[in-house]
């Protein structure tokens, strides 16, 4: 019996099916694929050409993409530090959820701050939270703009928006990175495939 946050009087109930069962059923393991980037940075390109690629090989996978959960799960959140704060705390749990199930769960956000994304990884068991930076300049980003939402920024139409007048912290140590190769972003297919070959070599891809 224990409190936790403002719960109280509550206990942990244990159930006879577990991951490793799961695991065994999926053929493959649990996991967080985590992108962070700025906006338009291809998170959510990587994310389905990856769900997709999972997919094709058999593999069950599950996209939680920032901009779709904030139409539910975290509609009550806007972008201040503490609601982003929230947003990827609430997020890292339900990933969490998802890789207990034996998924490979691909959560595609901003989550611009080192700590929240540290914090998902602290939740999460050992080397099973695999963080990858899309590592594209903001020049790029921005002229993609396909939201439009660079041009309201540079407005002061959207105030506090991510790279203009909003911070975004780059990972010091993530398992992948997605850069330019001699200023050329390399295909969603490429993107995908180094994260693949990562899952692969990691043994995530198998039970
Ligand atoms: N102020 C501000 N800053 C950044 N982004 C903004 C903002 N306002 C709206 N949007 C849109 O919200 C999407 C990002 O949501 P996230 O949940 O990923 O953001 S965060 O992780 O909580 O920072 C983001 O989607 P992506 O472009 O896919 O990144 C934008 O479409
Ligand atoms: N590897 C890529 N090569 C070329 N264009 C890309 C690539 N990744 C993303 N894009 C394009 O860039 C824009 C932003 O990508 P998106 O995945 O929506 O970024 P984010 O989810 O980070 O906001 C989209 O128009 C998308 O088609």
């Amino acid at each position: 019996m224990s409190a936790i946050g403002k719960s109280t009087n509550i206990f942990w109930q244990e159930c006879s099916v577990g991951k490793l069962d799961r695991q065994k059923l999926l053929k493959q393991k649990g996991c967080v694929v985590w992108i962070t980037g700025l906006s338009g940075s291809g998170k959510s390109t990587l994310a389905c050409t990856l769900g997709r690629e999972l997919h094709s090989r058999s593999k069950l996978a599950y996209v939680l993409d920032g901009d779709n959960l904030r139409h539910g799960l975290t509609k009550d959140l806007g972008f201040s530090t503490e609601d982003r704060t929230e947003n990827i705390r609430r997020v890292g749990e339900v990933a969490k959820l998802f890789a207990d199930a034996g998924l490979i769960c691909i959560a595609s956000l901003i989550s611009p701050y080192r700590k929240d994304r540290d914090s998902c990884r602290g939740i999460l068991p050992e080397s099973s939270f695999i963080e990858v930076f899309m590592n594209m300049p903001l020049e790029l980003c921005e002229a993609r703009d396909p939201k439009g939402l660079y041009k309201l920024a540079r407005a002061g139409k959207i105030k506090g928006f991510t790279g203009i007048d909003d911070p975004y912290e780059p990972p010091l140590n993530c398992e992948i990175e997605i850069k330019q190769e001699n200023g050329v972003c390399p295909s969603p297919n490429a993107m995908a495939g180094q994260v693949v070959g990562y899952l692969e070599e990691k043994g995530f891809l198998q039970e």
